[in-house]
C-alpha cells in the first residue's frame, strides 16, 4: 500500500534500473517502488561539484515526487545529496542510502568498513560519517579505485575489486560488517554476504526496508523546527521548477 520514490541522483538509466530491480527485491508485496532520476545533471557524482549539482536534480524529483503523491523517498547516491534540503520539501520520510546503510551495520558489527568508487569520494563519506555520529563505528573507507561508471560495464572487474577489499577489510580492518558505498553495488549485497560470511550492506535495499518501517509506524519527517516546509517565497529563472508542488 506504499509507492516509494527511488531517486537516482545521477542520469545513468541503466544504473536506475539496477537499483530498481535491487529494491523491486526486497520491497513488500504491495510497495510500489516509483523509480526515477533527474532530467538533466551528471551521469556519474564523483565529488563536491557534482554533488552540488545532483541536489538540485533530486529536489525537482522530490517535487515531482509530491506531486505524484508518493509516501516517501530515498536518495539512491552514497553522498545523500540534497537529503537535508529535500526532507524540508516532502511532506513524507526521505531517506538517504548512506545514512540507511550505516545504521543497518551499527545494529550488526560494532565497526563497519565501506567499500566505495573513487578515493577522492572518500572525504564525503567521511562528512557524512560525522554529521551522522557514526566515525567511531567506521574502521576503514576502502576504495576500488574505479570510476562509478565502470559498475555499469559488462565486466568482472569491479565485482572483482569490491571482492578483494571486502576480504582486505575481513583481514585487517577489525570490521563486523561491510557497507558498500554506492548505489551502482546495489545488486552485490546478497552474493557477497553469502560467499564471504559477513554482512555486506547495500543503502538501496537497506533504505527501502527501512521507509516501509517509518511509514508502517506512521513516522514521517518532522515539520516541528527546522525540517518546516522551506520559507515561502519566489524560485526564480532555472530553479523555478523548485517552487514548492
Ligand atoms: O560516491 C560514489 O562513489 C557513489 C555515488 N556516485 C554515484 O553516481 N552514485 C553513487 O552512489
Amino acid at each position: 500500500q506504499y509507492c516509494i520514490q527511488l531517486i537516482n541522483p545521477n542520469t545513468c538509466q541503466s544504473m536506475t534500473e539496477n537499483m530498481a530491480s535491487a529494491a523491486r527485491s526486497v520491497a513488500a508485496p504491495d510497495t510500489r517502488i516509483l523509480a526515477v532520476s533527474p532530467d538533466s545533471g551528471v551521469n556519474s557524482i564523483e565529488g563536491h561539484f557534482d554533488e552540488a549539482i545532483a541536489a538540485v536534480g533530486v529536489l525537482q524529483q522530490v517535487n515531482a515526487g509530491l506531486r505524484q503523491r508518493v509516501d516517501g523517498h530515498i536518495i539512491a547516491c552514497f553522498g545523500d545529496p540534497g537529503l537535508l534540503a529535500a526532507r524540508e520539501l516532502a511532506s513524507g520520510p526521505v531517506i538517504g542510502i548512506a545514512e540507511a546503510a550505516m545504521h543497518l551495520a551499527t545494529m550488526v558489527a560494532t565497526r563497519f568498513t565501506i567499500v566505495t568508487t573513487l578515493p577522492r569520494t572518500v572525504v564525503i563519506a567521511r562528512h557524512l560519517l560525522q554529521q551522522y555520529g557514526f566515525s567511531g563505528h567506521c574502521a576503514a573507507i576502502r576504495t576500488i579505485d574505479l570510476p562509478v561508471l565502470a559498475l555499469e560495464q559488462d565486466s568482472p572487474l569491479p565485482g572483482e575489486k569490491i571482492r578483494q577489499q571486502c576480504i582486505e577489510a575481513m583481514k585487517y580492518d577489525n570490521s563486523g560488517a561491510i557497507v558498500l558505498g554506492c548505489g551502482g553495488m546495489a545488486g552485490l549485497a546478497s552474493e557477497l554476504t553469502r560467499e564471504l560470511g559477513i554482512p555486506v550492506i547495500d543503502g538501496v535495499t537497506a533504505a527501502v526496508k527501512m521507509l516501509e518501517s517509518l511509514l508502517s509506524l506512521g513516522l514521517t519527517t518532522s515539520k516541528h523546527g527546522d525540517l518546516a516546509y522551506p520559507v515561502p517565497k519566489p524560485v526564480t529563472g532555472i530553479f523555478s521548477q523548485l517552487n514548492p508542488a
